[in-house]
């Protein structure tokens, strides 16, 4: 569904990623892993069109991104960005309604419908109670959930989510990757996101692009990209991947850094 091909990206005269080719089919969780400052950002605004490519070429259900409507191509993709502080306090369930926009006429309010699916949204990560609640004074990580809430209320085909995990706490970072896998599994959507937890990668993904400051990439299985050599190579500590039986019987693969892991 997107196929990025040959892609260069960067700002002004600056390269910070180049020739990078991958796929991404609905129905699939792809994890973008990579150092702070590598670029995920950047490739990320090159996505979604906000920030011109330098090189190659990106197409969305065969065609070149640069030919959809602006419109319909925000029906088609969702965006869940850093958590941010809006100059104005909307209400969270105007918020995520705000998802909706792309669907309806483009000088209507949202409809009932519009309405009922940004509820739905609202519940499916269990923030109902913020609903009336004024977005400025809510804390970063409710922040985070409704922005999710108003990705999923926007119901795209390709979800593009920046980080989704780094305000919330442990429970809704489990509940919030758990739930994103699960809308993938359904096939109604292909999510990628950045994560700069090895474990929600192999934990959730079913593929790997990591990047690293030499401008290489791979993408492939969880269990091929995250291995121990690539979290020494890419950030320099030394850790262990193991795989562990649940009490389910189910396997789980962790990863944990040695106890030598910060010896400078
Ligand atoms: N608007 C900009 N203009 C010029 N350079 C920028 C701009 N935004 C980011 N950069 C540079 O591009 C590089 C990649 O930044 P980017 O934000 O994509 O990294 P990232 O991998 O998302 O980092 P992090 O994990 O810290 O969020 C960095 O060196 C950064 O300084």
């Amino acid at each position: 569904m997107l196929n990025v091909q040959a892609l260069a990206c960067g700002y002004g005269r600056r390269t910070v990623l180049e020739n990078l080719s991958f796929t991404l089919e609905v129905g699939e969780l792809l994890c973008l892993l990579g150092p702070n400052g590598v670029g995920k950002t950047t490739l990320f605004k090159t996505l979604l069109g906000l920030l011109p490519p330098r090189g190659g070429e990106i197409r969305l259900d065969g065609r070149p991104i640069r030919d959809w409507s602006r419109r319909r191509f925000a029906r088609l993709v969702g965006y869940v960005p850093q958590a941010h502080t809006p100059p104005f306090p909307f209400q969270v369930e105007d918020v995520v309604a705000m998802g909706r926009t792309a669907h309806g006429s483009l000088f209507s309010g949202p409809s009932q419908d519009d309405r009922k699916v940004a509820a739905e949204a609202l519940e499916t990560l269990g923030i109902t109670t913020l609903a009336k609640a004024s977005y400025t004074e809510i804390s970063g990580g409710e922040r985070q959930l409704v922005l999710i809430a108003r990705a999923l209320a926007q119901q795209p085909c390709i979800l593009v989510m920046d980080e989704p995990t780094s305000n919330l706490d442990y429970g809704n970072q489990l509940k919030v990757m758990a739930h994103v896998r699960r809308i993938a599994d359904t096939g109604r959507m292909g999510v990628i996101l950045t994560t700069h937890h090895p474990d929600h990668a192999l934990l959730h993904a079913s593929r790997v692009l990591a990047l690293d400051r030499e401008k290489h990439w791979r993408i492939g299985r969880t269990t091929e990209v995250v291995s121990e050599d690539y979290l020494r190579r890419t950030y320099g500590v030394e850790t262990e991947i193991h795989d562990i039986r649940r009490r389910d019987g189910r396997l789980a693969r962790l990863c944990v850094p040695t106890a030598t892991a910060w010896a400078p």
